[in-house]
């Protein structure tokens, strides 16, 4: 297993979020995290990538248990995450932020920019000149410059123009033609479809249901109930 999150616990202070998260993705797969706003998403997210404590349970990644790890250990131990809200950093440049944080491995400038080709076009214009989706290419682009064992998206096709939404929905299937594992959470239930191997619902800090899509589009009363649909 490549991510195994086991009975995990955490939250901010005295809020409790998670009650026992399990979760697995297999190596070469892709899974969701889906549910409704404010069950947790984006805590397991935080909590995967050590910028929040788990207070109890296991986030294994590959052999190693990284629950007291440093976020910086993690990313280097191979998990890339593109954040809710395209952080990247606005004043350096497209190429700039590209290498920043880049490490060697399949991944290179030359192919992220053939899978991105606006961000070849823009490679010497500052990151805070672009617009919202480019920010968001430029996010995902340098989390793949790390050359990540796996890949996280935090809402990464929220609130972007339709035509910015289809190239980053086309570049998520390349990858999974080429095998990369990904952990993907996102609102769009039909383009995912055709993208993941296996939904996980999340309700109330933990994984409620896990299924593929067609279990899933099958049963309209999981939908109803736990994604309000
Ligand atoms: N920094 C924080 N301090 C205190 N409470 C927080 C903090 N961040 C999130 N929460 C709370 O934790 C709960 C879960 O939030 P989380 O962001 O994990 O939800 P989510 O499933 O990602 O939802 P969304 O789709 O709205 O982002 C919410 O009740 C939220 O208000």
């Amino acid at each position: 297993m490549m991510l195994t999150l086991d009975k995990l616990e955490a939250g901010y202070g005295q809020a409790r979020v998670l009650f026992g998260m399990s979760l697995e993705a297999k190596a070469g797969e892709i899974i969701s995290l889906i549910g409704r706003n404010g069950m947790g998403k984006s805590t397991t997210v935080k909590s995967i990538m050590g910028m929040l404590k788990p207070t109890g349970g296991t986030i294994r990644f590959a052999d190693t248990i990284v629950n007291h790890l440093p976020p910086n250990a993690i990313a280097r131990l191979g998990i890339g995450l593109v954040p809710e809200g395209r952080r990247v950093f606005p004043s350096l440049s497209v190429e700039e932020n590209l290498v920043a944080t880049s490490r060697p491995g399949a991944w290179t400038l030359q192919r992220v920019v053939q899978l991105f080709p606006r961000l070849e076009e823009r490679k010497r214009q500052l990151a805070r000149t672009l617009s919202g989706g480019e920010q968001q290419m430029l996010a995902i682009g340098r989390a793949l410059l790390t050359n990540p064992k796996l890949l996280i998206l935090d809402e990464a096709t929220e609130g972007l123009a339709p035509i910015i939404r289809t190239e980053i929905w086309r570049c998520l299937h390349e990858l999974k033609n080429v095998g990369q594992t990904i952990l993907v959470i996102d609102k769009n239930l039909s383009e995912m479809a055709t993208l993941v191997d296996r939904h996980n619902i999340i309700d109330k800090g933990r994984v409620v249901w896990t299924g593929s899509p067609d279990e899933l589009a099958k049963n309209q009363e999981l939908s109803h109930r736990y994604l309000g649909i």
